[in-house]
């Protein structure tokens, strides 16, 4: 293995060891040129020394011992951060290669590596499961998305050089599934959780094998069978806290013995009781990232995505929203519990919980100065952060007259909620009335992903519902939330964005402050939802600087930068304020 390495202070390319991790025995080694490591003949953890056979780069340094014994500074070798690449960063054999070059371009960083499937992997998966449930034993072949996927990964193992057979059992294995769901006739949500975890345990063989081949020692593992104990709520089970000791134990257990980059399935878990296969809910690799930071106590976790950070909307919304270079725990939860795609929506509890600062990067862009997302920030300036859209929302407006002047009311209403197992997004609230939203994607844990059992479950949840009040239910109407410093510019904030409604011409159907300080949420109808959002983002992002909240005791009419880094011009081909 021949690995160059930096003493005294003279940076060589290498990977392996450099100034910091090497400390100089006794004898007061002093090298002046870089050497090249030709054999490490021996690593003895006991009296924690490493033998390294050396050949000088410049041949007076020849003169010097050949090999020599170094002392290892431990707390230089530990595990520093969590690196987590998504299925967009790893979805060819190209992009793993630059994902690998970008981890190795860190030198002083000793990285835990998650990943997600390659590319569209879960998606493909998904609609295989379904396609089997009434292909037909004999036609599994005929199934476009498993030949996607196999193509896809053989031919990434090719590229690679790693060979197929570090994937072919689950190439096999999903094959074998598959038949098994075609002879069932059925996909329940545990077997849905086996068959997408076939993504992630392959893009993590080709990925560890490929850093193998290339000189960089690493190690893959399952999530399932490496700590990760979650409930078993197939398809959006939750981490639960058993699993930090175990994860801890594991990772660092196996890194005191080989510093190999453990390189780890994202989005799985391990169901305590079934001891089956889970998953996190769509997304879920960035809360393994997140939780594989907190159980080591890591420095960073950072989220390598293909976006320059979290965004001030939905890119694929408005193709002029700009990059948030700083979030609290608390605004990024808010985000994406809302609805941006970015991240997962629990992500940031075990970050918060373990005070370890997010990074939200680049793969493609990796200049890029990304989104730290911490515990607190400056917020002296901020006002709004990001605008979030969440589409297709069922809204229920309840009113109970007789209610009038009673209590319990409102427990009535949230406990036939509860006892139907359905989650509440939105609420607002008057004595005798409430409006909340309900989102679909909720229903997908208790296999109601389809539209017909969804309206069929908001009907009986309705007839329930008009035991005790009168109920209208709204559809197709969407949440935008403005998440933003409530605490000190609520009234700019809403005055602005009020104005900016009413000259669209768009009306709010219900809107609702969360005690955080961090959000507000405004339901409007589906079809005026995106122009809203483009009109709202360029009022206060777009518009320069003299739309920007006064500080109190100023004269309103002293300006403050609404966000330095965005004084740019809106763009008319995609937004016609009236
Ligand atoms: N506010 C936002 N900021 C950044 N990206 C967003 C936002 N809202 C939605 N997105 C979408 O989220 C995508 C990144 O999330 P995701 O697809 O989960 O990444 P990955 O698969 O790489 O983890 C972006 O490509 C972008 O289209
Ligand atoms: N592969 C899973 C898990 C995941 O986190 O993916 P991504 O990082 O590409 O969003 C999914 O598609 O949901």
């Amino acid at each position: 293995m021949a690995a160059s390495v930096q003493l005294c202070g003279v940076r060589t390319s290498g990977h392996a060891f450099n100034s910091k991790s090497i400390e100089f025995g006794s004898k007061g080694l002093n090298l002046l040129a870089p050497v090249f490591t030709r054999d490490i003949n021996h690593y003895c953890r006991k009296n924690r020394t490493l033998r390294v056979t050396c050949e000088a780069r410049r041949a007076e340094l020849l003169e010097r011992k050949d090999t020599e014994t170094f002392k290892l500074n431990r707390t230089e070798r530990k595990l520093t951060c969590v690196m987590k690449f998504g299925g967009s960063s790893v979805a060819s054999a190209e992009r793993m290669k630059e994902v690998a070059n970008l981890i190795l371009s860190f030198p002083d960083e000793k990285p835990v590596v998650v990943l997600s499937a390659m590319g569209k992997t879960t998606n493909n998966l998904l609609i295989a499961g379904e396609k089997a449930v009434c292909c037909g034993v004999t036609n599994i072949n005929t199934i476009e998305e498993l030949s996607y996927i196999k193509e896809l990964h053989i031919r990434t193992a090719h590229e690679l050089g790693v060979g197929t057979a570090v994937i072919a059992k689950h190439l096999e294995g999903l094959e074998q599934l598959l038949n098994g769901i075609a002879m069932m006739k059925e996909l329940t949500l545990r077997t849905r959780d086996y068959l997408v975890s076939f993504g992630e345990c392959m893009s993590t063989r080709l990925f560890a094998a490929y850093l193998n081949k290339i000189g960089h020692k690493a190690r893959q593992y399952d999530a399932f069978e490496m700590g990760i104990i979650t409930t078993d709520n197939f398809t959006n089970a939750d981490v639960l806290e058993a699993t930090y000791p175990a994860v801890s134990k594991r990772l660092l257990g196996d890194w005191t013995k080989e510093h190999a980059i453990p390189v780890v399935t994202g989005f799985l878990g391990k169901g305590w009781r079934s001891c089956a296969v889970t998953t996190l809910g769509r997304g879920g690799s960035d809360l393994t990232a997140t939780t594989i930071g907190k159980a080591l106590g890591l420095r960073e976790v950072q989220v390598w995505k293909d976006v320059d950070g979290v965004l001030t909307c939905d890119p694929n919304i408005y193709r002029r929203a700009q990059p948030v270079p700083h979030l609290t725990f608390d605004e990024a939860a808010q985000l994406a519990y809302f609805g941006a795609q970015v991240l997962h929506p629990l992500s940031m509890r075990p970050a918060s919980e373990g005070n370890i600062p997010v990074r939200v990067k680049n793969s493609y862009n990796p200049n890029a100065q990304g989104t730290l997302i911490t515990r607190s920030r400056d917020m002296s300036k901020a006002v709004l952060t990001s605008i979030v859209l969440k589409r297709n929302v069922t809204m229920l407006d309840i009113t109970s007259n007789r209610m009038l002047g009673q209590y319990g009311f409102l427990s009535k209403v949230l406990s036939t909620f509860e006892k139907m197992g359905i989650s509440v997004d939105v609420v607002a609230t008057s004595e005798v009335s409430v409006s909340l939203t309900l989102d679909p994607s909720k229903f997908c844990s208790k296999e109601l992903i389809q539209q017909a059992s969804f309206i069929w479950e908001i009907n009986h949840v309705v007839e329930e519902l008009e035991k005790i009040a009168t109920v209208n239910l709204l559809q197709h109407r969407s949440i935008i939330s403005l998440i933003g410093n409530f605490q000190r510019s609520s009234s700019f904030i809403l005055e602005k964005g009020f104005r900016v409604l009413r000259t669209n011409g768009i009306n709010i159907q219900m809107i609702s402050q969360g005690a955080s300080k961090v959000n507000i949420s405004l339901i409007v109808n589906d079809d005026e939802a995106e122009h809203c959002v483009k009109a709202l983002h360029s009022a206060f992002f777009e518009t320069g600087t003299s739309k920007a909240v006064p500080q109190i005791g100023r004269l309103a009419t002293t300006p403050l930068p609404c966000r330095e880094n965005l004084l740019v011009q809106p763009d008319l081909r995609d937004l016609q304020v009236v």
